[in-house]
């Protein structure tokens, strides 16, 4: 049996290999992700040729040190393909992404990808999304009016202000992250919008019909790929 660090490593020496030479790509955020740079960077001192657009500056510092060739989304019309990981994978390929707060930055890139393919180990696929906080980044500004709203108009539970060893956690865009515990998430697209139409919010952590397939590892070894349904 694989251990939840080795399922990670193999989950993202698989996926590598949908790069290749000559590819404009976005690359995720996160300790699956971490994978997919050393691997990438040992296929770039073999001689891989491929630029890619970071989405977090831990990915933008990582890519770097591993001499992966990075490229300012601005000057990019469109990504082939995203590669990332997820928090909560469910049927459809349904998303919750933003457990490391970089979920602006991954939305933003895989808006901009033709393909968005997930990292995922077997613990991040669920049947309803919800058990993992959903992450809605809000301006600082008035956060607490987000929060009663979050759970007066939208029946959230708990809207808890995400902290970072004792500190409220700000991310890599200057906004703050609320962990909202929703329990069951069936209307993906709705909730999504929803909790935009709330001012102050910047983005949300759902990523509805946005993934193209997901790559899944288990313990006993196994690596599937699903595609998601929609045309
Ligand atoms: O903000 C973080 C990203 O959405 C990550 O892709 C997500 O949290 C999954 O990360 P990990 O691979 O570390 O579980």
């Amino acid at each position: 049996m694989f251990s939840h660090e080795e399922i990670k490593k193999r989950v993202a020496e698989y996926a590598a290999d949908y790069v290749e030479a000559g590819m404009t790509i976005g690359i995720g955020t996160g300790s699956t992700v971490y994978w997919l740079l050393q691997e990438l960077g040992k296929r770039v001192q073999q001689g891989l040729h491929f630029k890619a657009v970071p989405t977090s500056r831990q990915t933008q510092t990582l890519a770097t040190e591993l001499g992966i060739s990075l490229v300012d989304l601005n000057n990019v019309d469109q990504l082939v393909l995203t590669l990332d990981g997820a928090d909560e994978v469910a049927p459809g390929l349904q998303l919750i992404k933003g457990g490391g707060g970089a979920l602006l930055q991954e939305k933003i890139v895989a808006a901009a990808s033709r393909q968005l393919i997930i990292l995922a180990d077997e613990s991040k696929m669920v049947n309803v999304l919800g058990r993992f906080p959903l992450p809605v980044e809000v301006i600082p500004f008035g956060w607490k009016q987000v929060q009663k709203k979050i759970i007066q108009q939208l029946g959230c539970q708990l809207v808890e202000l995400r902290e970072k060893n004792g500190e409220t956690f700000v991310s890599d865009h200057g906004h703050y992250i609320l962990d909202c515990h929703f329990s069951q998430i069936t209307d993906t697209p709705e909730l999504n919008e929803a909790i935009h139409n709330i001012p102050g919010v910047v983005e949300t952590g759902l990523f509805p019909n946005m993934a193209d397939i997901a790559v899944v590892g288990y313990a006993d070894g196994r690596i599937t790929t699903t595609t998601s349904t929609l045309p």
